[in-house]
């Protein structure tokens, strides 16, 4: 389990995380999801120590991860790709690895294999492409067997096969009782993936909840068409929804669901032609919550930009 409370992170007199609590229970994929520069990776340093938190705490099973003596089997981690020397192979990575924290060399085997990665054992990091090398930093950190995985943007530079390993194997450590905490700023990928979502946005976390009441939270739209509309529109008005007229015929309306829409309806004696519920994806729901913090940030670009 991760606890964060209040944890803040500032450099120089920019506040990058604010405030942020939330908890990430063992047995669930927790996906951590935000923009770019929305403060994932800062965060997720700041949880095993990577990073000073400016102000908060985080905790790990209840302890600061920092005082771990065995830090590979308490938690492993993702954090930048190819974080490898390029003269090393996987094979002497992870067998000094293996060595450090007293692992047997069984599981150096283990996990080359589980990661795919057998084939190219004893093959230079350095001539290895984004994916290979996502696949190795993902053998790191499951060498310890470790109760708690963080993985950050663990996606990246992988082939649709990868992207779908990734997601079995997450899934996977959930089922075996394991905290597994992944960011990413794609929805459609994390839609797939977790159970749990936190959703962050210029360092604030600005959502968390399971998924599926990530996209009920959204208030219900339905598009309803009848020939006298407007005697429509008058009974649903007196309840305050909102209602938009689309042509002569038809009109969104904003906040009861279609049942309720069509009780006012049967009422009102109007007869519908359309009654039909608008899906909100968590595509859409994301964006929603995020727009602000994505507009923020492409300003900032496009202010730069436009000074040089
Ligand atoms: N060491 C640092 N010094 C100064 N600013 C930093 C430092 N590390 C991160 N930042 C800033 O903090 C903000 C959050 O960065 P962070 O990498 O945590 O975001 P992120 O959500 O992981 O985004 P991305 O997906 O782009 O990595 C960014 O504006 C970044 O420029």
């Amino acid at each position: 389990m991760i606890q964060a409370q209040q944890l803040t992170k500032r450099y120089g007199n920019k506040t990058v995380v604010d405030q942020v609590s939330f908890t990430v229970q063992p047995g669930a994929v927790t996906g951590f999801l935000g923009p770019n520069g929305a403060g994932k990776s800062t965060t997720m340093r700041m949880i095993v120590g990577l990073a000073a938190p400016t102000s908060g705490q985080v905790l790990v099973n209840n302890r600061d991860f920092k005082t771990s003596k065995h830090p590979l089997t308490e938690v492993g981690t993702l954090l930048e790709a190819k974080s490898v020397h390029k003269s090393l192979t996987p094979l002497a990575h992870l067998r000094s690895m293996a060595a450090t924290a007293g692992l047997p060399v069984s599981r150096v085997h283990e996990v080359l294999e589980l990661t795919g990665l057998s084939g190219v054992q004893r093959k230079k990091v350095g001539g290895f492409s984004l994916g290979m090398g996502q696949r190795l930093g993902i053998a790191t950190a499951l060498l310890g067997d470790p109760q708690v995985l963080i993985l950050d943007e663990p996606v990246n530079g992988l082939d649709p096969e990868g992207v779908a390993w990734v997601r079995n194997l997450a899934r996977q450590q959930a089922a075996a009782g394991k905290t597994v905490f992944i960011s990413s700023h794609l929805m459609s990928e994390m839609a797939q993936t977790a159970d749990h979502l936190i959703v962050i946005g210029r360092g604030r976390i600005m959502a968390e909840a399971p998924i599926s009441e990530f996209i009920d939270n959204g208030l219900s739209q339905t598009i309803v068409r009848a020939t006298d509309i407007e005697v429509l529109m008058n009974a649903l008005s007196a309840e305050g929804v909102q209602l938009r007229r689309l042509d002569g015929q038809s009109l969104e309306v904003t906040g009861p669901d279609s049942e309720i829409i069509g009780r006012r309806a049967l009422e009102a004696g109007v007869v519908l032609s359309e009654l039909r519920p608008l899906q909100r994806t968590l595509e859409d729901a994301y964006m929603e919550l995020t727009r602000e913090a994505v507009e923020y940030n492409s300003n900032i670009v496009a202010e730069h930009s436009g000074g040089k």
